[in-house]
């Protein structure tokens, strides 16, 4: 087991470092909440925020990044969305517009949000593109299932995203999406990683936090890191955010993982599940 610290990245297929560790920000939509989760998060040592076009709060963050004095580069931005045939611009017109909310130059991670059930893999093509340009680092994709990218993706398109971001927490822990990626070298990053904090209160997880003084929250996301996969979870409380990240002093053993391993049921807490729906 490697070493983990609050600035540990993932080196991605195309050679971009991203941070393991993010904070999210959907459904923080009120700007100034925003600013000072995301500052918040900043001071807590956070170098990695994800938002989307739908977040409505690309503006918001693009403040705080001005706010926060960061040089640009130390500040690891992701942004999704739909794209077109599923919403009324293009897809360099999408990106342009959260580069001008982001007030940025560059979006390091750009994510199609959703598989679409038409227009996906030339949406894809559209934004390496503008990697190309260099308006976007990598690029990823977003609730794709190991299926998907079999019976959909990988007959059109030869290059692999560099992400797939998908629900996953100790409820649902995907394995088998998770192991296709690990094989085609595509970094799984874990959305809803606490479950929307449901799986905080299950007796196992309250024991296991017992057991390294540390808190539920904090031993499910040290396990998704010692999986190797990367984590954002959501808080707008500064204290949250501050424990969220202060995840690199322990180690959980074998045995705690295997436990939290066995807590799967294979149940989400977002009810679309994309191997079965459109968006
Ligand atoms: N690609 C996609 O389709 C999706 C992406 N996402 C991304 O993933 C991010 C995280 O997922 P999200 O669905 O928000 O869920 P999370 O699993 O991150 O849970 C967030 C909830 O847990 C609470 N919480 C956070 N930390 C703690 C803690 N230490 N102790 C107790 N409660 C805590 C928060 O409350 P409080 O704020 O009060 O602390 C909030 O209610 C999103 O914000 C978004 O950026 C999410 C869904 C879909
Ligand atoms: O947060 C996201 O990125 C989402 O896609 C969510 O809006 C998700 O669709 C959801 O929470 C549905 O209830």
């Amino acid at each position: 087991m490697k070493n983990l610290c609050v600035d540990s990245s993932a080196t991605l297929n195309d050679g971009t470092s991203l941070p393991m560790l993010g904070l999210g920000i959907f459904e923080n939509d009120d700007p100034s909440q925003c600013i000072k989760s995301v500052l918040a998060a900043i001071d807590s040592g956070y170098r990695h925020i994800d938002t989307a076009e739908g977040y409505r709060n690309e503006e918001a963050l693009g403040k705080a990044i001005n706010a926060s004095k960061l040089d640009r580069d130390e500040l690891f931005i992701t942004t999704k969305a739909m794209l077109p045939p599923y919403c009324n611009l293009d897809t360099r017109s999408v990106v342009e517009k959260s580069l001008r909310l982001l007030k940025v130059e560059k979006i390091d991670l750009y994510l199609i949000h959703w598989p679409m059930e038409e227009g996906t893999e030339e949406a894809f093509q559209r934004l390496l593109d503008l990697k190309e340009e260099e308006k976007i680092r990598s690029v990823g994709v977003s609730n794709f299932s190991a299926e998907r990218f079999e019976k959909q993706f990988f007959k059109k398109i030869s290059t692999l995203p560099s992400v797939n971001q998908i629900e996953r927490h100790p409820f649902a822990r995907q394995q088998g999406t998770v192991n296709y990626c690990i094989e085609k070298d595509i970094q799984v990053i874990a959305y809803s990683p606490l479950a929307r904090s449901q799986s905080l209160n299950h007796p196992t997880l309250l024991e296991l936090a017992s057991s390294y003084s540390k808190s539920p929250a904090q031993v499910v996301l040290r396990w998704h890191l010692q999986h190797g996969i990367a984590i954002i979870p959501k808080s707008t409380s500064p204290k949250r955010i501050a424990e969220n990240a202060n995840l690199f002093d322990f180690h959980l053993s074998e045995d705690s993982m295997r436990l939290i391993d066995a807590l799967n049921k294979e149940e989400r807490v977002i009810s679309w599940r994309p191997e079965e729906n459109w968006f």
